[in-house]
């Protein structure tokens, strides 16, 4: 078979690599692509677990075809309705219309918002625990609301011990090569899946601690997420990854100095405290400029690094407009358990600096480590020297966390 890789002797990996498309959810640039899974179990009975998005439907039609080796499809089953997963749905049900559709109370009105035409004589309604009997392989289902959709369930199988995760534990990146978590370098991987964690996932922590907590009981022995790498050897550990990061527990100690600057004030502002950074012993330091970064690989840096300091030039008594959004992002992902320094620049009467404090205030688990600086044009000595203590602050604070 090609293009399709045994997960275990009859299920099978039949995803789909995106390297095409831009942008996920068309907003995050995709550099290394995506990665849609999907899987088939062949069986005494056929089962589909989700399919693929819009545009590689034509490769993934192929590659369903081969691993049913001319068997019909009997079960589809629809852990996500996201169309990167549900978007290859309507094909697949014209092509095998006796394949009944299983989801649980919420998955089918989303089926028909996207699928008018979908066969409702066809729709299996299965909740919590219900089981699926393929013949060898029982499969059972859990759900798991808002990680990241309200219909969002994982299936279970119970004979393998195969955790179809659905969204959970997922990644950017397409796969290259090998699947498994074994036959892959993860730190080409890892900032991928931070990456999509932080953007995707990120708002719902609690739910995803939620699904970790229901989840904890299962002998897990593989998880087959529906983007990204497939984990068997080391499951504990992405695992580890998805528990920290949905606590909102930075991973390292260091720094990220966001800006958005017009005129080069606020930059050298940032390069000043970052400069200090470095003189206090902090090795990782990353300066974003926040109008050239798109801000899904800042947000990933946040999530990994316990400082954050932001800086603003003023623009029409506010946060310049690309801060803003990123500030919006992180407010509306209530970010918490962070070090936060603030600093800006204006020439009248601010704004800046006013609009990240409103920020900082709106969240409650940011700590300001210094008083906020704020320079009117060209920095004079002493908004140097007022930069290099913000600078001081947040490196005594991360070696305090040393101990
Ligand atoms: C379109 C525009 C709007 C501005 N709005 C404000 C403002 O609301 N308040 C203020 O104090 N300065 C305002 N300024 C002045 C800048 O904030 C000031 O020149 C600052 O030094 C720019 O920092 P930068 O060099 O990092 O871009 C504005 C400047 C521009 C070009």
């Amino acid at each position: 078979m090609h293009n399709i890789v045994n997960v275990t002797d009859k299920v099978y990996w039949i995803g789909a690599n995106d390297r095409k498309t831009e942008r996920f959810e068309n907003y995050m640039p995709l550099p290394m692509g995506v990665a849609y899974n999907s899987y088939v179990l062949v069986d005494e009975k056929t089962c589909l677990i989700d399919t693929v998005e819009f545009g590689v439907e034509g490769l993934f039609m192929e590659k369903l075809e081969e691993a049913l080796d001319g068997r019909d499809l009997d079960y589809i089953i629809v852990n996500h309705m996201e169309p990167d997963h549900s978007g290859a749905l309507r094909d697949v049900m014209k092509k095998y219309p006796n394949a009944q559709i299983v989801g649980n109370n919420k998955t089918f009105p989303m089926i028909k918002a996207f699928f008018h035409d979908a066969d409702e004589s066809k729709f299996f309604v299965i909740k919590e625990g219900d089981i699926l009997d393929l013949g060898h392989h029982k499969l059972t289902f859990a759900m798991v609301p808002m990680v990241h959709w309200p219909e969002s369930m994982v299936t279970y199988d119970t004979t393998e011990k195969i955790l179809f995760s659905n969204d959970a534990f997922g990644s950017f990146g397409a796969l290259n090569g090998g699947i498994f978590d074994d036959e892959v370098n993860f730190d080409h991987y890892e900032d991928e899946m931070r990456r999509y964690y932080s953007n995707i996932v990120g708002k719902y922590g609690m739910q995803v601690q939620n699904a970790i907590k229901k989840l904890g009981g299962l002998e897990i022995k593989y998880i087959c997420p529906s983007h990204g790498i497939l984990w068997r050897s080391d499951v504990a550990k992405v695992i580890r990854h998805f528990d920290y990061w949905s606590r909102l527990e930075p991973e390292a100690e260091g720094v990220v100095i966001v800006y958005g600057s017009m005129y080069g004030n606020t930059a050298k502002m940032a390069n000043a405290i970052a400069t200090e950074l470095g003189k206090q012993g902090i090795k990782e330091v990353k300066v974003y400029d926040a109008s050239k970064t798109d801000h899904s690989f800042i947000i990933s840096d946040i999530w990994k690094y316990k400082g954050l300091i932001i800086g603003s030039c003023s623009h029409n008594n506010a946060v310049y407009p690309k801060v803003q959004p990123l500030l919006h992002k992180l407010q509306n992902y209530t970010l918490k358990n962070r070090y936060l320094g603030i600093f800006g620049n204006m020439m009248w009467s601010g704004g800046g600096v006013r609009g990240i404090e409103a920020f900082s205030d709106a969240l409650n688990g940011l700590e300001v480590i210094a008083d906020p600086v704020e320079a009117k044009g060209n920095p004079t000595k002493e908004d140097y020297e007022k930069l290099e203590l913000i600078a001081q602050r947040m490196a005594e604070k991360l070696k305090e966390d040393r101990a």
